[in-house]
């Protein structure tokens, strides 16, 4: 049987860094494990607009569509900020997202001990989380029409709108219930059903799926402002969370820091089932690029290495293997390695992302 095909799509400013160290733990899979992977590598972003005038050629997207996953790294960054819209390096990456259809984002936020006294928030709020924020991805303010910026009298006036259909936030509802029920039973549900006419729709359809299909999952629903203040205050209280495109991108760059850094935050982007049973599927950190550290060995590999581990779970039903990676990770920082991102005011000497990453592969060794 063929190999399973994974593209790999490193991007812009950090991506390249970070993933570098994701292709170690794949060579190591092979050589150790005898799990090995089709890899095919293109681009998207900054540095696919660079040689081809646009974020994403359409013989990238067709290689998407083609294998078994993605492994994106990061895109964007000041060089590009300038490009019209419809070309900037996000884009690229919104189409994938768009085309692939991979309306649910899983985005968890785990607080490993050794980070525990590293958030900023105290030791007892963030200790032993481990929360499931399901983000829906390929609807709401980002895409709906109409969007610009026209003139109107003699002032400009900028446009995004809000549009969510009763099918697409089923969709992405029944994601979340069905985490739950491998989880701790739990959904909380955010919108701004008090001022926005599509949370009202968000709210009621999410109740009805729940009452319908899953009566036996506790749900609650909390307005989206309120939630950011939860996720703060006493983050421990929810277990899944779902949420619609811009919301969830919000919250869960907040959930980061409860982790301790934005470097730690992984995600997978799911769609739905393709021929081989296997769910479309991208995994890309939840940082950016991160221009003002790029290029300099300090980025920190983790979100995407506990990316990797998320497709080896989701794509591959290497369960196990994707524990392994996550107890490496956790050895690592116990062993108390750090990179620059993970270290307070008090300072200490942090290591690069290629040593960071060179631990990680080492602990995978007798990580189970
Ligand atoms: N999925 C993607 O490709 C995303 C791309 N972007 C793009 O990235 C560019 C920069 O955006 P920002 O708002 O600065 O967000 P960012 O996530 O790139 O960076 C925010 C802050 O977190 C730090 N940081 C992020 N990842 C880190 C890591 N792995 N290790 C250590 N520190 C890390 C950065 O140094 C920066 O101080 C923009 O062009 C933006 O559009 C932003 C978010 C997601
Ligand atoms: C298209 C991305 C740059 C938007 C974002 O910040 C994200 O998806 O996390
Ligand atoms: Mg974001």
């Amino acid at each position: 049987m063929a190999n399973p095909s994974l593209l790999i799509l490193a991007g812009d400013g950090i991506g390249p860094e970070v993933m570098a160290e994701v292709k170690k733990i794949i060579g190591w899979f092979g050589a150790k494990r005898d799990i090995a992977f089709d890899v095919s590598e293109d681009l998207v972003g900054g540095c696919a607009y660079d040689k081809h005038g646009t974020p994403l050629a359409d013989e990238t997207m067709a290689k998407a569509q083609e294998v078994d996953a993605v492994l994106l790294g990061a895109v964007g960054g000041p060089k590009y900020d300038k490009l019209d819209f419809s070309v900037k390096p996000e884009r690229g990456l919104l189409r994938l997202r768009k085309e692939m259809d991979l309306y649910a984002n899983l985005r968890p936020a785990q607080c490993f001990d050794a980070l525990a006294d590293f958030s900023s928030l105290k030791k007892d709020v963030v200790a032993g989380l481990d929360i499931m924020i399901v983000r829906e991805l390929t609807s709401g303010v980002y895409f709906g029409e109409p969007r610009g910026i026209f003139t109107e009298g003699n002032e400009r006036v900028g446009i995004n709108t809000q549009r969510y259909t009763e099918s697409e936030i089923a969709r992405v509802a029944r994601s979340a219930f069905e985490l739950a029920k491998r989880r701790d039973n739990k959904v909380c549900s955010m919108e701004k059903a008090n001022v926005m006419e599509s949370g009202v729709l968000w709210r009621e359809v999410v109740q009805e799926v729940h009452d319908k299909e899953y009566p036996d999952v506790e749900l609650s629903h909390m307005y989206a402002d309120a939630g950011a203040m939860q996720l703060t205050r006493w983050p421990k209280q929810f277990d899944v969370i779902v949420t619609d495109n811009l919301f969830g991108d919000l919250l869960s760059d907040l959930a980061a820091m409860l982790t301790g850094s934005l470097g730690m935050l992984p995600s997978a982007s799911l769609g739905a089932p393709m021929a081989n049973g296997r769910p479309k599927a991208l995994y890309e950190p939840v940082h950016g690029s991160a221009p003002d550290i790029a290029g300099q060995g300090k980025a920190n590999p983790i979100a995407c290495i506990l990316s990797f581990a998320m497709a080896l779970r989701y794509s591959f039903d290497l369960g196990d293997e994707a524990t392994r990676v996550e107890k490496a990770v956790e050895k690592v920082l116990a062993d108390g390695l750090r990179t620059a991102d993970l270290m307070g005011p008090e300072g200490g000497k942090p290591v690069s992302t290629s040593e960071m990453g060179d631990a990680v592969v080492k602990a995978l060794d007798t990580s189970l």
